[in-house]
């Protein structure tokens, strides 16, 4: 501790460690190349899709969790050429989460707890994370974060094309903040009880001039300035019942009007919206393709939470008997169901999102 430690702070603070700053992170791991014009692609494709320039879907598909990098590039590396064959009608976006929000307490993900023992080896963490989000940006795939931690996006967010705030987090005013000076177009869930209105007003608060305390890319503290974020949206995942139908699309829709927002709804198959089932994600992904078909004009993308194999286990004592591509936080469905549903869902809803996209245009 430092000098200026009394005998009445720092109670609770059993260490600290010095972690390298934003900049020698970035310094060491570059984003340039292929990888850069893939994030440059992806913020324009998603805000484009928000301004209601771009037809297309997007899609936030990939792993609760990741766990173990290299698995994660065997999924992007399934992932990838399905995204090139269906981008004419889906922005294709992988998630690529490794913050975790729990309800109480757990496996906190990759940045926190990279080897998954408990040792919190945060800086290994942020190295591996920014490797492996270098890694699968230069195979052309963007990438969507949940933006958990509020001085993590000094280091990795410079290559993020959407981020989520999660249900534990929409009505947190610093999470607001924070997503008012994001690069990326920001999604926020409504909260785990299913209530909207922290959502809609997370939006209002993100898009305003915003002032908030955090760490240069120097590591030095300052107060960052935002001009507020024009590229906020709703995400619905459900709360203690699910809220993907048509009648909760239109109340959503209703509700962003009132608030002069415009009415962009992404639907979250997984969490609330499949009672954490994960086989249900497909029946909503059905709905959405129905809702979409019948002339739906709000609905601007899905997420879906997809691994190599479906379900998902606890972490093992033994981590070496881990199971291959099996989620260790919610389960998710396996890579097979996964290709056969966005395919599905491409050619289900490729003629209609031309269409009102075009109808959009003429009026
Ligand atoms: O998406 C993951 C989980 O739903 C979220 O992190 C909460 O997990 P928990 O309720 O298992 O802690
Ligand atoms: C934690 C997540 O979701 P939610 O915030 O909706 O619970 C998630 O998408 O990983």
């Amino acid at each position: 501790m430092t000098d200026t430690h009394t005998e009445v702070d720092n109670l609770h603070i059993i260490s600290s460690e010095l972690l390298p700053t934003p900049t020698e992170l970035k310094q060491a791991m570059p984003l340039q190349g292929k990888a850069m014009q893939t994030v440059l692609e992806g913020h324009r494709a998603v805000k484009g899709i928000l301004d209601g320039e771009d037809h297309r879907l997007i899609v936030v598909v990939g792993p609760c969790s990741i766990h173990d990098p290299a698995l994660a590039m065997d999924y992007a590396r399934k992932l990838q050429p399905l995204a090139e064959e269906l981008g004419d009608s889906l922005k294709i976006v992988m998630r690529v989460y490794f913050e975790k929000p729990r309800t109480t307490v757990g496996w906190e993900g990759l940045i926190y707890d990279p080897y998954l023992d408990g040792s919190h080896r945060i800086a290994d963490g942020l190295k591996m994370g920014r490797q492996l989000m270098l890694d699968i940006n230069a195979l052309g795939l963007p990438i969507g974060i949940e933006a958990l931690d509020l001085i993590s996006p000094q280091y990795l967010q410079d290559l993020v094309s959407w981020t989520a705030i999660g249900a534990r987090t929409t009505e947190s005013p610093t999470h607001r903040k924070l997503s008012s000076g994001i690069s990326s177009a920001v999604g926020f869930k409504n909260s785990t009880d299913g209530s909207l209105t922290v959502a809609v007003n997370a939006i209002r608060a993100a898009s305003a001039i915003n002032t908030f305390i955090s760490v240069t890319e120097e590591g030095k503290v300052a107060a960052f300035r935002t001009s507020g974020n024009p590229h906020c949206h709703v995400i619905l995942r459900g709360g203690s019942e699910p809220n993907y139908e048509k009648p909760h699309v239109e109340a959503c829709e209703a509700a962003l009007e009132k608030a002069a927002i415009r009415p962009n709804i992404m639907i979250d198959c997984s969490h609330g919206n499949s009672r954490k089932q994960h086989e249900l994600q497909l029946e909503v992904l059905d709905n959405v393709a129905e809702q979409i078909e019948q002339g739906n004009r709000s609905i601007i993308g899905v997420m879906v939470e997809s691994h190599i194999n479906a379900g998902n286990q606890p972490i093992p004592d033994d981590l070496d008997s881990i199971k291959y591509g099996v989620s260790i936080t919610d389960a998710c469905i396996d890579w097979e169901t996964t290709e056969v549903a966005l395919r599905k869902l491409s050619e289900r809803v490729g003629p209609a999102l031309k269409k009102r996209h075009s109808t959009a245009e003429q009026g």
